[in-house]
Order: structure tokens, then C-alpha cells, then sequence
């Protein structure tokens, strides 16, 4: 699938590389941290950084996630403040990173620096149709732990 994208930023294709699948197996693409500076992110603390980038997948039957990379994560507790991003089929801006620290020590993060990852998943649009009653399932309404722990 080809996915259009605009730059932003344009230390991206210069300073910077463009986004790029790191190797042939990659799920996802790297997203920079387009920020003038290094910017100090405190325990606790959320900054929304841009990535200087801006796609448009146009298809609805597919959406972009923004996942944590993660060695930042386990390492250095830098994760979303979001948990997940969903990028929607029709969104035209700047795709954006909120950056949570939520690790105990103060983060340094450098201009350029491969902060998160954006993934295309196919999605489906559904038709709701609503019902009074399901037919019957073996499961029923049954859940969170419902089934036992083994
Ligand atoms: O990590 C993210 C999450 C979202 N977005 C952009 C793309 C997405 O299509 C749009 C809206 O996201 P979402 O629907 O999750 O946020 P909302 O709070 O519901 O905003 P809106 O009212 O604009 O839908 O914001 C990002 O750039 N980064
Ligand atoms: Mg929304």
C-alpha cells in the first residue's frame, strides 16, 4: 500500500532521515522528535512533541497506531501519555507524540531522536444494527476472569 506523506519539518530528509522501515521485517516506522532543543521531561511529566511529519492514509479501512518503541519504555519509562495513538484514515495534520515520563529519573530528549512508532493496521468500518436480544453464545456475558485463571 502507498501511504502519502507531507514534511513538516524540513530537518527531516536533511539533518534527519525520512521515515523508513529499519529492516525488511519492521511493523513499524520511527517517529522523530522534531523539537528545536533537548528538552528536559520530568518524572511525571507529559509534553506533546511533533514529529514534523504528516500523513494521510485516506482509506478507511485502514488507521495508523502510535506505539511506544520499546527500549524507551522499559528503559527509561518513556511511553505515551496517550498509552496508544489512533490516527484516523482522514486526519491531514501533524502527526503528534504525547511523551510521558512516567520512569523516576528526569529525561534528556534529544532533536531528531526516534521517539515513538506509527504502525497501519487494517480496520473495519462496521454498520450498527441495534437488537433487544444476541442469539445466545456458549460465553454469554461472562468476562473479566470469568473463565478461571489456568
Ligand atoms: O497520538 C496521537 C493521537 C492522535 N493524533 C491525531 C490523529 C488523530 O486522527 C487525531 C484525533 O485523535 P483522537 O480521535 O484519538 O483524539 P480526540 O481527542 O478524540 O480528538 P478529535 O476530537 O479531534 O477526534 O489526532 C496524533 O497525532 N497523535
Ligand atoms: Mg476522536
Amino acid at each position: 500500500m502507498q501511504l502519502q506523506y507531507k514534511v513538516l519539518n524540513p530537518k527531516l530528509g536533511s539533518e534527519f532521515p525520512l521515515p523508513a522501515y529499519a529492516t525488511t521485517g519492521s511493523a513499524g516506522l520511527d517517529l522523530r522528535a522534531m523539537v528545536e532543543q533537548r528538552l528536559q521531561i520530568e518524572p511525571g511529566q507529559t509534553v506533546l512533541i511533533p514529529t514534523g511529519l504528516a500523513i494521510h492514509i485516506a482509506d478507511p479501512g485502514y488507521a495508523g497506531l502510535v506505539l511506544p518503541r520499546s527500549g524507551l519504555g522499559h528503559k527509561h519509562g518513556i511511553v505515551l501519555g496517550n498509552l496508544v495513538g489512533l490516527i484516523d484514515s482522514d486526519y491531514q495534520g501533524e502527526l503528534m507524540v504525547s511523551c510521558w515520563n512516567r520512569g523516576h529519573a528526569t529525561f534528556a530528549l534529544e532533536p531528531g531522536e526516534r521517539l515513538a512508532q506509527l504502525v497501519i493496521v487494517p480496520v473495519m468500518q462496521v454498520t450498527l444494527e441495534q437488537v433487544e436480544e444476541f442469539e445466545a453464545s456458549h460465553r454469554g456475558s461472562g468476562g473479566f476472569g470469568h473463565s478461571g485463571r489456568q
